[in-house]
């Protein structure tokens, strides 16, 4: 009998519930208790989503993090909130989000403003987390307060509870040292407190506890991988059965250790390393059960469970009760219910299974293992057709488009001139001044925006009244430019509801959803777009925007695109093409709105990248690779246009180290990047390549409420023209301002504009 179970369950919920409750509390429109009942009602409505499962993930609900919740587990957190005398889950949010030191919620408490916990992203996916913060003196303290109170919970409602936590050389792993010091040191302090934990959860009935250790799918140093080996024999007394968790990948070098760790159990991403499944069955102990991933929980993909069956089948005979079968991830990287779906194309939803259809194709799977296939003789047979409808529909498969794929040449990826002609030209023409400054796309996306586009799409606003309204809130960022006195303007991106989302919704080969919305961070989500099929450009995207900006100024307009490795990243993707494909039919796409800005007077185009370092394979052995394709692909997307044309790039994760060498391949005119937290640090990469284009140095944490003076921005630019020559550089935020406010950003601008006139006259 194979068991059936799943490693976690988005919790934002369906309607985004969780996320509109904490902006409340956040705001002060409603009371700590409300929040708290709805956690608690999330938590219970996906129990029972999940209660045809054998086992059921507990503790993988977060207000904010799952990683900041370990953090508070472990009794981890930083010094700085360490003497908060207010209610924990207050003393959470500051970890997270950090606080002001003007906000009166401090003043009632005592302790001044705090800086935020750094933010990064979890593995290859588009989730952040929050960085644990380590130093030689970290000491550790449980507090398993949260998980016991949601176990009661559980018990309360007959959940067949399976807590799930984040395993200890992971944690360490993600964490980051600020004094430098070795963080693997504090693996014997760290070890008593999982003991504990393990005991803590063992005295609330629990039998099983999912122990997920994702580094296992990177390359490990010797020193991590002894670390695994004294953690899983520490830890093999505990009072309970561990099932470690591996997922986003193959194992490859690890897998034989890692499986014949000292636990219970082991579950194996059969999605990403089918091909490691018969090394894993000869390596796992007679009495080790094995949890195979067999549905992907990273796409939105009908799984062929046919297929499945075909190879999962003798692998059941074998195991037999030591068989579980679960989504291969967390079900976090996936919308909900597809069954909220309203407006889907008919054809194209009967291709997908969002995470609740996802849980049913795992029960069909285990009860045609279970009962036989002939009890599931209906639900096989629709599986099969649709599967089979997907592979041949013409609505995939467009002739034309893999025609121009195949005429691709290396000349369509190649400037006219190289760098030093093309800035000449383009500094004649567009009559710059040194350390000139800009923005990165966006201005605040303010609740008038948005209900405007939420009134469009439920109908109520009609097309004229939304283009009406998306001009006013356009005038406007371009009327405030001109008073902030900034050389290149934006057009500020207020008819975007998402950098990637808007062009999905404009290609053809994408479809959208209504409520696919999987969480980013904290209480940020995006609805990434589904790539179905062959990619092509009905027509111009941005251009009526565009133009209708620059009519406003006779400063330069910014023409603003995201690029196609971006786009790829963030949509949910073909799953019968290698991604490499998909990107070589994006980038022709958005070459084609390239030149078309071109050719409606654009003389400056930004095409964000945002998501090229962040898609670097897990494992660096695949790097090389990706990267080859990634650069090809925006070089296809960018330069096709004439010497004169400036084109700028955006990237917000910029730890470019060990691809500097691909970004300067890339050949943009201009990079903006994101700098201010590491103190210009990030640009020594720049300076030991000696990074031949110009860069733009972000010089205000847009993550952050902070103003930044005038004077830290001059500091820091001084600092980045200790790096590169002060005629390459550019001044700029690190990012967008979308999620920032206008009474934010004005005075943040307006001291930028200031540091940068005190630099011409300082440096020029
Ligand atoms: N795709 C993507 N990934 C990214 C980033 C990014 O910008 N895009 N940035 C980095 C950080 N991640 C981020 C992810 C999301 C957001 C963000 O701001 N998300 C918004 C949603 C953006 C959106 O799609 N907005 C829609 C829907 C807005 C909305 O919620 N409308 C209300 C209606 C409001 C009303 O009627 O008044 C509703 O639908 O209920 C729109 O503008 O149209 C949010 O969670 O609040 C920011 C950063 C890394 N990854
Ligand atoms: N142009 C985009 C913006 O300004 C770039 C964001 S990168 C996440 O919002
Ligand atoms: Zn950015």
């Amino acid at each position: 009998m194979a068991r059936t179970h799943n490693l976690g369950f988005p919790r934002i919920g369906a309607k985004r519930e969780l996320k509109f409750a904490l902006e409340s509390y956040w705001k002060g429109q409603s009371s700590r208790d409300e929040l708290k009942t709805t956690g608690a009602a999330l938590r219970s409505r996906h129990w029972q989503d999940q209660a045809a499962l054998d086992l059921v993930p507990v503790g993988d609900f977060a207000f904010y993090d799952q990683v900041l919740d370990m953090s508070f587990t472990l009794g981890n957190l930083p010094e700085r909130v360490q003497d908060f005398h207010g209610d924990a889950l207050d003393n959470y949010f500051r970890v997270a989000r950090g606080r002001s030191a003007q906000s009166a919620e401090d003043h009632a408490h005592c302790c001044g403003g705090v800086a935020a916990g750094e933010m990064t992203k979890w593995f290859d996916t588009n989730y952040h987390y929050i960085v644990p913060e380590f130093t030689a003196g970290t000491q550790f303290k449980l507090d398993a307060s949260r998980l016991i109170e949601q176990l009661q919970e559980a018990r309360t409602q007959a959940v067949k509870a399976k807590p799930v936590i984040i395993g200890p050389v992971t944690y360490l792993a993600l964490g980051k040292a600020k004094d430098e010091s070795d963080r693997l040191a504090l693996l014997d302090r760290l070890l008593p407190v999982y003991s504990q934990l393990l005991a803590a959860l063992a005295a609330e009935g629990v039998e099983w506890v999912q122990i997920d250790e994702p580094i296992l799918a990177t390359e490990l140093e010797a020193d991590w991988r002894h670390a695994f080996s004294t953690a899983y024999h520490a830890l093999k007394t505990a009072p309970v059965k561990l099932l470690l968790a591996s997922y986003f990948g193959p194992l490859r070098a690890n897998l034989e250790w890692a499986i014949k760790l000292p636990t219970a159990g082991f579950h194996l991403d059969a999605v990403n390393a089918r091909d490691e499944l018969n090394s894993a069955l000869n390596y796992l102990a007679a009495h080790k059960v094995l949890s195979l991933g067999v549905i992907n929980g990273r796409n939105i993909w009908k799984t062929d469970l046919n297929g499945v069956l075909q190879w999962l089948q003798p692998v059941a005979e074998r195991l037999g009760e030591r068989l579980w079968i679960a989504p291969s991830c967390s079900l976090l990287h996936v919308p909900v219910d597809l069954d909220s779906e309203e407006r889907l194309d008919a054809e194209v939803r009967s291709w997908l299974a969002f995470a609740k259809q996802k849980l049913v194709e795992l029960n069909v799977l285990a009860r045609a293992l279970n009962e036989g296939v002939d009890t599931v003789q209906a639900e096989l047979a629709a599986n099969r057709a649709a599967i089979a409808a997907r592979r041949v529909s013409p609505r995939v498969h467009n002739p034309s488009v893999k025609v121009a794929l195949s005429r691709i040449t290396p000349e369509l990826g190649q400037r006219k001139s190289p760098y030093a002609e093309r800035a000449a030209k383009q500094a004649a023409l567009l009559k710059l001044p040194k350390f000139p400054t800009t923005t990165i796309g966006s201005f605040p996306q303010t609740a008038e925006i948005r209900h405007a586009r939420s009134e469009y799409k439920a109908g109520r606003l009609d097309r004229q009244g939304y283009l009406a309204a998306m001009r006013t809130e356009i005038a406007r960022s371009v009327k405030e430019q001109e008073a902030l006195g900034l050389d290149v303007f934006v057009h500020g991106e207020a008819e975007r509801n998402d950098m990637v989302e808007y062009f999905g919704e404009q290609l053809d080969g994408y479809a959208f959803s209504q409520f696919g919305w999987v969480q980013s961070y904290g209480s940020r989500c995006v609805k990434p777009p589904i790539l179905f099929g062959d990619i092509s450009r009905p027509r111009a995207m941005t251009v009526e925007w565009i133009k209708y900006a620059q009519s406003l100024t006779d400063k330069p307009m910014k023409g603003m695109l995201t690029g196609p490795v971006t786009i790829l990243n963030w949509s949910f993707v073909r799953d019968d093409q290698p991604r490499s494909v998909s990107c070589q039919q994006l980038a022709l796409a958005i070459r084609q709105e390239v030149l078309d800005l071109e050719k409606a007077g654009v003389r400056v185009i930004q095409i964000d990248e945002a998501a090229l370092r962040e898609g670097l394979p897990l494992r660096r052995a695949q790097w090389q690779e990706y990267l080859s394709w990634a650069v090809e692909s925006f070089r296809i997307t960018a330069n096709g246009v004439a010497d004169e044309t400036q084109i700028h790039t955006h990237m917000c994760y910029s730890e470019f180290n060990d691809i500097i060498d691909s970004i300067a391949d890339m050949d943009a005119d201009v990079i903006t990047i994101e700098t201010s937290r590491s103190d210009m640090e990030l640009l020594d990469a720049f300076e030991d390549f000696q990074y031949p284009n110009e860069i733009g140095p972000g010089v205000y944490d847009i993550h952050s409420p902070n103003i930044p003076s005038e004077e830290h921005i001059v500091q820091l630019m001084q600092k980045a023209a200790e790096r590169v020559p002060a005629e390459r550089l550019w001044v700029n935020p690190d990012c967008g301002l979308k999620t920032r406010q206008w009474n934010e950003v004005i005075p943040a601008l307006t001291n930028m504009v200031k540091a940068a006139k005190t630099l011409r006259s300082q440096l020029a």
